[in-house]
């Protein structure tokens, strides 16, 4: 089957992008996702958006990670997103929604010298409690500051729900051998029944962090937006830093806004990187 597809991404987190009219078959999504995401056998990315119709906002977005896996939100994949359906002439107004899993999401798109060059979302606010999250966290109000012990090293976590669960570590070395390492372990950990996203960060003064994630679902990526999101939001509410603040990953800086009322900005950039047709074999 010949899938027509844009790549993007966001901060060096990148996706493919194709409408739900080319390959209208839902049961076969992750299928789609893992094969066409692979780095050697199909195109290569983190993850793989499909652009459909929604009844309650201008579009719905279905997000799938590379191992196949559906995940309710993805914030570098947003804004990309938002840019291929403005390119694509799909909506006209720089201010629209997507339908999620974690809810409505309004995008803003920024654009110089008339092209699109990063997208500005309002990813809403921080769920603490463990249910939401999911945390095994019996009668706790929260996951702020846990002591998790694996081999001979203890983290101090904070597990929050931005759309998908993410576990925040601050340290004053971001050790990629530690990420890489503890990471995927951390992942899959007891605690977490459906699994969490991992970020390490480092604090270099208020308006500044840096941040390395392990991802649920997709591994290390250079960057994870809804990842970024939560450790602005558990660094100012820990008191760690204010509420502008330029996240540095390795694939790029986004910016995020904690608002007086804990609603969180995230401005960040989104870039075309190929079109074309996708074979998808999938009688494999
Ligand atoms: N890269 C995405 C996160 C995807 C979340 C996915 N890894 C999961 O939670 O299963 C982002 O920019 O927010």
């Amino acid at each position: 089957m010949n899938i027509p597809f844009k790549k993007l991404h966001g901060a060096g987190n990148d996706f493919i992008i194709i409408k739900y009219d080319s390959y209208p078959y839902e049961k076969k999504f992750n299928d789609l996702a893992v094969k066409s995401c692979h780095r050697r056998f199909g195109i290569g990315a983190d993850g793989l958006m499909i652009v459909a119709a929604s009844k309650e906002a201008d579009f719905k977005m279905y997000y799938y990670n590379s191992d196949g896996s559906r995940a309710n939100m993805c914030g570098n994949g947003i804004r990309c997103f938002a840019k291929f359906v403005y390119d694509e002439g799909l909506v006209k107004a720089k201010n629209f929604t997507i339908e999620t899993l974690a809810g409505i999401k309004t995008v803003e798109i920024l654009e110089k010298n008339g092209s699109v060059y990063a997208v500005s979302v309002n990813m809403g606010k921080m769920t603490l409690e463990p249910k939401k999250i999911p945390v095994k966290a019996e009668g706790a109000k929260d996951f702020i500051n846990r002591t998790i012990k694996i081999e001979d090293k203890e983290f101090l976590v904070s597990t929050v729900l931005m759309g998908v669960p993410h576990t925040v570590i601050f340290t004053d070395e971001l050790d990629m051998n530690i990420v890489k390492k503890f990471g995927p372990i951390i992942e899959k950990h007891g605690f977490f029944p459906e699994g969490t996203n991992v970020n390490f960060a480092k604090i270099v003064d208020e308006a500044h962090i840096e941040v390395r994630t392990w991802e649920r679902g997709a591994g290390y990526t250079l960057a994870c937006g809804t990842g970024v999101t939560s450790v602005c939001g558990v660094a100012h509410l820990l008191n760690l830093a204010g509420d502008t603040l330029l996240v540095s990953t390795e694939g790029g800086t986004l910016k995020i806004t904690v608002m007086e009322n804990q609603l969180m900005i995230m401005e960040g950039p989104a870039e075309d990187i190929c079109y074309g047709v996708y074979v998808f074999n999938n009688i494999l």
